[in-house]
């Protein structure tokens, strides 16, 4: 029977204690002095979502990078997110609140914070590259997610039959701009490289191996994981990938 308070995906309730346990007790706490400071205007950015990187990771490392202040509001308890739940449009988050403004939907709430910090690429041409590259993204995560919630016992088919036809395909778009050496769009950086950046590193986690067959892939993973806003982001947060404690 289909169980409607057990969504497919990203079910808090079912593994919100393996998430807990799996968060390692001696990972190093952000030092407040390693973080860039907020410099750039916003207007009490509110992104509610659960204690792991799941679909908010993407619009966390945009906002960081770019030095937008926002608040990052996680649901730890089963009971919390039950009572809060029915509030969201969709009865799911991620979810930004901005003003009044109720935006749910991981793709609306990256592309409108795009749209307002000038990250949604210049011209026509570049902001439909951009979706779509980033809309092929999006298709990859979910063939990853279903792997990881209901077949991770194919893991290793996955590696060996997913990623290698995927990414060929993502490292081919990368390379139409500047030889795929700086961002997705060339020059300009866009939220699709924020995208970009999370499935290639969920990929790294995955098998450590996973893009060595791609190696423009690899060296744009590399390069981004330098930037200056985001390093300290990346070697200290505590949160899981996925809610069911996979990777
Ligand atoms: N299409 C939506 C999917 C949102 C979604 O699946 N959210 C999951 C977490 S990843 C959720 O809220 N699960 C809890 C529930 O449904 O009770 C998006 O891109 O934001």
């Amino acid at each position: 029977m289909y169980r409607q308070s057990v969504p497919e995906g990203c079910s808090w309730s079912e593994h919100a204690a393996i998430i807990r346990e799996s968060i390692p007790a001696d990972l190093p706490q952000p030092q407040p002095d390693t973080i860039a400071p907020p410099s750039r205007m916003s207007s009490g950015l509110k992104l509610y979502y659960f204690a792991i990187r799941g679909l908010a990771e993407p619009i966390r490392m945009m906002l960081l990078d770019n030095k937008i202040a926002f608040e990052d509001i996680t649901f730890q308890k089963d009971e919390e997110w039950f009572r809060i739940k029915p509030s969201f449009a969709f009865g799911q988050v991620p979810c930004l609140k901005e003003d009044g403004l109720e935006i749910p939907q991981s793709g609306a709430i990256i592309r409108h914070l795009a749209r307002k910090f000038n990250l949604d690429g210049e011209t026509e041409e570049d902001k439909v590259f951009a979706d779509f590259f980033a809309e092929g993204i999006k298709d990859l995560h979910l063939k990853y997610t279903g792997m990881i919630y209901r077949a991770y016992e194919t893991k290793d088919e996955f590696l060996a039959t997913v990623y290698p036809v995927e990414l060929e395909k993502v490292e081919k778009l990368l390379k139409k701009h500047a030889n795929g050496e700086k961002f997705v769009l060339g020059n300009k950086l866009s939220y699709a490289d924020y995208m970009l950046f999370e499935e290639l590193d969920i990929a790294l986690v995955l098998s450590p191996t996973s893009l060595d067959a791609f190696p423009v892939l690899k060296a744009y993973h590399t390069r981004f994981a330098q930037r200056d806003n985001l390093k300290a982001h990346l070697a200290t947060r505590r949160i899981p990938i996925n809610n069911n404690g996979k990777q």
